[in-house]
């Protein structure tokens, strides 16, 4: 299929891919809990005689598209879950379920994969080689990667390379922002447990205030960051919840709080953690009380490989003009678990431009406006399609 087609293929295809959107932007589902997005998705696979397979990961889709000749085989990821938010857009399709939300996109990487899909499959004679679309569930949470790759997905027939995508306010539509190497950093949950003992709130000095600790604990931490990391590398402790006490005038004997620590670098993390763990044990302990951290590994670093973002480059240098190919400056310290299929085979992780100020598409993803300029489905079905004739080659 030449360009000229491609694009206009896509064309007519644009209101079926905002229907599908609307549809999973109005019906989200948090992390491991996709049933209905599950269904949907084999259910348009099926329609277009795409061999589906479901059971794996929990919630997670996987369609195989075999080309007429035989050829390498590439897979292409989106991921399915949404964000426990409430949609506080003004559109007719905002969220039909109340504190849910898709609020980073997922709906829209569905929506793109499934219309590439549908492209694929109606010229799949003329692929030397075989497309797997991978659904993966819990991005937000868990991760569904990881539990895929494990249950064979890469397998039968065995993948030689991946991509992914994921919208982006920071580039406008039209544009993708790509990345040699580190894209994404790696990321550690923890939890702190402060532990004081409750008294009247009228005599603090009976006992040991867990608030008053963690206030302490909370500050020093961000000291980390400004005094431990080298301001030539990258690191973000977060807390994200804090939970104790429990009337206005006792002391509360404990404080739990949890958080994420993102790092790019190895060394870094581990530093990072270590600093963690020894400032709340020991500002606990000078405060008369005692400070535990649970530490949980998160998600591994997302590295692109060069050849993978060779031939997104190209793609997007001929589809979209030379202009509209940036390089991403920074790798970010937000997580994706993108990062296993890419730590697994070849893959690259490319932004796909969504911003558009005249429809005031400017929010970033987790805030309760975010939403796409929906032009871009158009744009990232173009690429995940041409990616696969470069990547496959195309037929006879
Ligand atoms: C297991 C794990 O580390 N999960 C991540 C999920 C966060 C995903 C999101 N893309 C982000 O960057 O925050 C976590 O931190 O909980």
């Amino acid at each position: 299929m030449d360009q000229k087609m491609l694009l206009e293929r896509v064309e007519s295809l644009y209101p079926w891919l905002k229907q599908v959107r609307r549809d999973f932007h109005q019906n989200p589902e948090l992390g491991m809990e996709e049933y209905r997005t599950r269904d949907k998705i084999a259910a348009y696979l099926k329609e277009m005689d795409i061999e589906v397979q479901t059971g794996i990961a929990n919630t997670a889709v996987v369609g195989l598209i075999r080309g007429g000749s035989p050829g390498k085989t590439i897979a292409l990821r989106a991921d399915m879950d949404a964000l426990p938010m409430q949609d506080e857009k003004s559109v007719s399709y905002k969220s039909a379920v109340d504190g849910k939300m898709h609020a980073c996109g997922h709906d829209a990487h569905m929506a793109i994969l499934l219309g590439a899909a549908k492209l694929l499959s109606e010229i799949k004679d003329q692929l030397n080689g075989n497309v797997k679309l991978l659904f993966q569930p819990a991005e937000e949470t868990v991760g569904g990667a990881k539990p895929m790759i494990e249950q064979g997905v890469l397998e039968n027939p065995a993948v030689d390379g991946v991509l992914g995508l994921h919208v982006s306010t920071e580039e406008y539509t039209g544009q993708i922002g790509i990345r040699y190497g580190q894209m994404n950093a790696s990321s550690d949950g923890i939890k702190i447990i402060l532990h004081g003992e409750s008294t009247h709130g009228a005599y603090p000095h009976s006992g040991v205030d867990t608030i008053v600790m963690a206030g302490q604990i909370i500050t020093s931490l961000q000291s980390i960051v400004s005094r431990n990391v080298d301001p030539r590398d990258s690191a973000v402790v977060t807390i994200g919840t804090i939970q104790g006490g429990t009337k206005q005038n006792i002391i509360a004997n404990r404080v739990e709080m949890i958080g994420t620590v993102r790092t790019l670098d190895p060394e870094v993390r581990s530093k990072v953690i270590d600093r963690i763990e020894k400032l709340v044990t020991q500002v606990a302990s000078a405060m008369g009380g005692r400070g535990e951290v649970l530490r949980e590994e998160g998600y591994t670093a997302l590295v692109n490989d060069d050849r993978m973002v060779d031939l997104v480059r190209n793609t997007g240098r001929g589809l979209l003009g030379e202009e509209n190919v940036l390089e991403v400056k920074h790798a970010t310290l937000g997580v994706e678990d993108f990062a296993y299929f890419a730590a697994a085979v070849p893959g690259a992780f490319f932004r796909l431009g969504c911003r558009n100020e005249e429809k005031e598409i400017i929010y970033d993803g987790h805030t309760t406006l975010f939403d796409i300029d929906e032009e871009a489905l158009k744009t990232g079905v173009a690429m995940q399609v041409s990616n696969v004739f470069s990547f496959l080659g195309e037929g006879q």
